[in-house]
C-alpha cells in the first residue's frame, strides 16, 4: 500500500505540467470553437432608412422609440396606402419595404464582423499612429501585465522553494527565502497598483480622442442642429457622445487587459511546465487530448446558452439616455410646466421611462443569474473534476521511479507547490479569458452606439439626413422634391454673390418632412431693402430664413447669398468686431433668445468673447445697454460682468432686448428678426427699429405687428396655400396691393394701444 501511494504521489507530481500544456492547448481551440462560429447570421449595416420602416398599410413607422409617425391620411402622397383610400390592400413594393427594414432591425450588436469593423474603425480614431501617446500608454501597460506575469511565476517558484525548505527543516535558507518573498512583494504591489493606473489613463486617452474627433463633426456644418432637427437617426446625441463613449473607452481599456494578461499567463506557464514536464519525463499528449474535449464542449454550451449581452447592454444605454432627456426636458421647461400644473403628467412619463429601465435590468439582472451559474458551475466544478481525473490517468499509467527517498519527497513537494500554484494561474487566466466573452459582446453593444452615432454625424456633416419623410407629392404642391432610395435630394443650386445681395430664384420652401409649404419663391434684397415678411402661423416665414442661412437645404432653384468672410480671423468662427473690420452679414435673432453661459457682457457679444480688460468693448456694450434700455436692469444684477444663469433670471421682454442689444454689437449687413420683439413694448420696439436703421443694418423681420412695418421698404406675403407675393411697401409703410390690409386702419388700432401703454408706463 505505501509503495502504491509513493507512486500516486510521483506520477501526480509528473503529470501537473501535462494538465496545464493541455489547458492551454484547450483554451485555444475553445476560444476558436466559440467565438469563430458566434453570430454568424448578420445582416449588413444599412446606415438607410434603418429608423423608420414602411408598414404594411404604406406608413412610416420609426423604428425603435415606439412612436409611430403618420400623415393621418392627409399627405395625399400616392404611395401613401393611407391617402389613397386602400390602407388595407398589400402593397407589393410597401412588403417588400417591410420586410427589408425588418432585416435592418434583425441586426443585433454581438461577437461578429460588424463588431470587428466597428472596432478597427474606432481604434483607428483611438490610436492615430505609432508615435501617440496612447501607444506609449500601451506599451508601458503591456510591459507592465508582462512584468507581472514574471513575477507570478517567480513568486510561485519561490513557495515552491520555501515549502522545500521548510520540509527539509533547513532554517537559514527558509529565512532567506522568505526575505526574498516580502521584496519581491514591493515590485509585485507597485506593478499592480500602475495596471490599474494605466488602465485608467488608456481609457481617458481613448476617449478624449473619441471625444474629439465627435465634436470635430458634430460641430461641423452645423450638424448638431441638424442631427436633431433633419435626421431622425440619433436620438439624445448628448447621451452618446458624453455617458456611452466613456462607458465604451473603459470597456476597452479594461478589455485589453483581461485579454492580454491571461493570454501571456497562458504562454508563458504553459512554457515553464512544459519544461518542467520535458524534465520529469511525464506524457504530454494524454491529458491535453482530454482537457481539449471537456473545454470544446463546456465552451459550446456556454455559447449555445448565452445571453444576446451586446443587444441587451445597447438598449439599455437607450433607455438610460430617454431617462436622462425626460429629466433634462422638465429643468428646460420647470417654469412653464410649474404655471400648467403639468407635474402629474411629467411624472408620469418620468415613472414610465425609469419603469422600462428597471424592467429591461432586471431582464438583464435575471438572465445573468442563471449564466453566471452554468458558467461557474462549467469552469470551477467540470474543469476542476478534469483536473483531477487528469491528475489520476498519469498515475495509473505512468512507471518513474525516484531513487532518493528524502531528497525526492523535497523536491517533488517543491514541484508540487510550484505547479499547484502556477496552475492556478493559469486556470484563473482561462476563466477570465471565457469570462471576457461577456464583456466582448457588451462592448459590441457601446461599440455600435458610439460607431453608428460618428456614421451619423459624418453623413450628416456631408448633408447627407435620413427621416421619415413624404416620398410623393402632395397634391397642389406646385413643387416635386426629387427623391433617390426613398430620401430626398436636395437638387438647388447655393451660389455666392459679391455685391452683399441675397437672391432667391424658384427656390421652394420645403419642410424636412418634405412638405412643399410654399413654391418657387423669386426676390432679391439689397443693402436697405428692408423686407417685412407675413402670413399665417406654419406658411414657411422662419423656414424662409432657415433656408437663407444654410440650416434647411435647398430643393430646387437657385439661392444666391454674400460669400462668407474668409479672412484667417473669420475661417473658423464668425465676425466679430475685435477680430475682423468686416460686418457679419447675416445674423439671426429669434423669437425666444438663446442666452450663453457667462456674463451680461457675454450675452451682449455672442458668438463673441472679449478679453477681461477689454475696456473699448465694454463701453460699446454699455452705450448699447442704454439703447435698448436695459442699463438699470444691468445695474441691478451685477453689472456687466455679473454671472448668473441669464435663462431664467431675465424676463422675456429683457431677453430679447439682449438679443437685440447682440444684433446692435455685431452690426450686421442684414439683420434676421423672427418675431424677435414680440414681448418688448411697443415703444421701445420703434426706438429699436429706428437704430437699427440708423445704423445701416437692413431688416428682414417677420412680425406681426403693424407699427414697425414703416420701417420695410418690401413685403413678402405668404396665403398659408403655397402661394406668395413679393412688392414693395410705400413709404407709410401700407401695401400697394389689398392683400395686407390697409396700414391706416391697422394703424388706428395700434396708436390706441401704444397711447395706454405709455400711460401705463
Ligand atoms: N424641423 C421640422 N421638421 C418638420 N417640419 C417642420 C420643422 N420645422 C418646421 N416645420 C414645418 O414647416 C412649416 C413651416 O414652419 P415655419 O416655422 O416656417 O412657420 P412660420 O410661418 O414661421 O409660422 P409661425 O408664424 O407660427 O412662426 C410648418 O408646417 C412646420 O410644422
Amino acid at each position: 500500500m505505501p509503495a502504491i501511494l509513493t507512486k500516486i504521489r510521483e506520477q501526480a507530481f509528473r503529470v501537473q505540467p501535462t494538465i496545464a500544456v493541455g489547458v492551454g492547448v484547450g483554451v485555444a481551440l475553445a476560444a476558436c470553437a466559440v467565438y469563430g462560429t458566434r453570430e454568424k447570421k448578420h445582416s449588413p449595416p444599412c446606415h438607410n432608412n434603418n429608423n423608420y420602416k414602411i408598414a404594411k398599410n404604406g406608413q412610416l413607422q420609426p423604428v425603435g422609440n415606439g412612436e409611430t409617425q403618420t400623415c393621418g391620411g392627409r399627405c395625399g402622397a400616392e404611395q401613401c396606402a393611407l391617402c389613397r383610400g386602400d390602407a388595407d390592400t398589400d402593397n407589393k413594393q410597401n412588403i417588400e419595404d417591410a420586410d427589408e427594414t425588418q432585416s435592418v432591425e434583425e441586426h443585433v450588436p454581438g461577437l461578429n464582423l460588424e463588431f470587428l469593423r466597428q472596432l478597427v474603425s474606432l481604434a483607428r480614431i483611438m490610436v492615430p499612429g505609432f508615435r501617440s501617446h496612447e501607444v506609449a500608454l500601451l506599451a508601458a501597460h503591456t510591459v507592465c501585465l508582462f512584468s507581472r506575469t514574471f513575477l507570478s511565476i517567480y513568486v510561485a517558484s519561490l513557495e515552491g522553494s520555501i515549502v522545500k525548505h521548510i520540509v527539509q527543516k533547513d532554517l537559514r535558507s527558509f529565512s532567506s527565502l522568505l526575505m526574498q518573498w516580502f521584496g519581491i512583494a514591493i515590485p509585485a504591489t507597485f506593478i499592480n497598483s500602475m495596471i490599474r493606473y494605466l488602465e485608467s489613463r488608456l481609457a481617458l486617452a481613448f476617449r478624449t480622442r473619441l471625444v474629439n474627433h465627435a465634436y470635430d463633426l458634430y460641430f461641423k456644418n452645423q450638424t448638431y442642429y441638424r442631427v436633431a432637427n433633419l435626421d431622425a437617426r440619433i436620438e439624445n446625441a448628448d447621451h452618446r457622445l458624453t455617458e456611452d463613449v466613456s462607458v465604451f473607452t473603459q470597456s476597452v481599456a479594461h478589455l485589453y487587459s483581461s485579454l492580454t494578461k491571461p493570454c501571456f499567463d497562458l504562454l508563458l506557464i504553459v512554457l515553464t511546465l512544459a519544461s518542467y514536464s520535458n524534465k520529469m519525463k511525464g506524457n504530454i499528449f494524454l491529458g491535453p487530448g482530454f482537457a481539449t474535449i471537456v473545454i470544446c464542449l463546456t465552451g459550446q454550451l456556454l455559447r449555445l446558452l448565452s445571453p444576446r449581452f451586446g443587444a441587451l447592454a445597447g438598449e439599455e444605454a437607450r433607455m438610460k439616455a430617454n431617462l436622462r432627456h425626460v429629466h433634462s426636458r422638465l429643468i428646460a421647461h420647470a417654469e412653464e410646466v410649474a404655471f400648467y400644473g403639468g407635474h402629474k403628467v411629467e411624472l408620469g412619463q418620468l415613472q414610465s421611462a425609469y419603469k422600462e429601465l428597471v424592467t429591461q435590468m432586471t431582464s438583464v439582472f435575471n438572465k445573468k443569474l442563471w449564466y453566471v451559474m452554468l458558467e461557474q458551475f462549467c469552469m470551477k466544478y467540470v474543469w476542476s473534476g478534469t483536473g483531477m481525473v487528469m491528475l489520476a490517468l498519469p498515475i495509473l499509467t505512468g512507471t518513474r521511479l525516484d531513487s532518493s527517498a528524502d531528497e525526492g519527497i523535497s523536491t517533488r513537494t517543491e514541484y508540487m507547490t510550484t505547479s499547484r500554484n502556477l496552475l492556478n494561474s493559469a486556470a484563473d487566466a482561462i476563466e477570465r479569458l471565457m469570462s471576457s466573452y461577456k464583456e466582448i459582446v457588451t462592448l459590441a453593444g457601446y461599440a455600435t452606439r458610439v460607431s453608428d452615432m460618428l456614421v451619423v454625424f459624418g453623413e450628416v456633416a456631408r448633408g447627407r439626413c435620413v427621416r421619415a419623410v413624404h416620398v410623393a407629392p402632395a397634391p397642389g404642391a406646385g413643387f416635386t422634391v426629387t427623391f433617390r432610395d426613398k430620401q430626398p435630394v436636395p437638387m438647388g443650386k447655393v451660389s455666392y454673390t459679391t455685391d452683399l445681395s441675397i437672391r432667391l430664384t424658384n427656390v421652394p420652401i420645403v419642410t424636412p418632412a418634405c412638405d412643399v409649404v410654399a413654391s418657387g419663391v423669386s426676390l432679391e434684397l439689397k443693402p436697405g431693402t428692408h423686407l417685412l415678411i407675413v402670413g399665417p402661423n406654419g406658411c414657411g416665414k422662419s423656414s424662409l430664413f432657415r433656408i437663407i442661412s444654410g440650416l434647411w437645404p435647398v430643393f430646387g432653384g437657385e439661392l444666391s447669398v454674400p460669400r462668407p468672410c474668409e479672412c484667417a480671423h473669420c475661417a473658423g468662427e464668425p465676425h466679430a468686431p475685435p477680430h475682423c473690420a468686416a460686418r457679419p452679414v447675416m445674423f439671426y435673432i429669434p423669437q425666444r433668445p438663446y442666452m450663453t453661459m457667462g456674463s451680461l457682457i457675454d450675452q451682449i457679444t455672442y458668438p463673441s468673447r472679449v478679453a477681461e480688460d477689454d475696456a473699448a468693448a465694454e463701453a460699446r456694450a454699455a452705450h448699447i445697454l442704454r439703447v435698448v434700455r436695459l442699463d438699470a436692469c444691468a445695474a441691478r444684477h451685477g453689472g456687466l460682468r455679473a454671472v448668473c444663469d441669464w435663462r431664467s433670471t431675465l424676463s422675456g421682454g429683457e431677453k430679447q432686448r439682449v438679443a437685440c442689444a447682440r444684433m446692435f454689437y455685431h452690426r450686421p449687413v442684414y439683420a434676421l428678426l423672427d418675431e424677435c420683439t414680440s414681448a418688448v413694448s411697443m415703444e421701445t420696439e420703434v426706438v429699436m427699429y429706428e437704430e437699427a436703421i440708423k445704423e445701416g443694418i437692413t431688416l428682414l423681420s417677420i412680425t406681426h405687428r403693424p407699427s414697425v412695418w414703416k420701417y420695410h421698404t418690401h413685403v413678402l406675403e405668404f396665403d398659408g396655400a403655397g402661394g406668395w407675393s413679393f412688392r414693395p411697401l410705400e413709404k407709410d409703410g401700407s401695401a400697394i396691393t389689398p392683400a395686407l390690409p390697409r396700414i391706416a386702419d391697422v394703424n388706428t388700432h395700434s396708436s390706441t394701444e401704444n397711447e395706454k401703454e405709455s400711460i401705463s408706463e
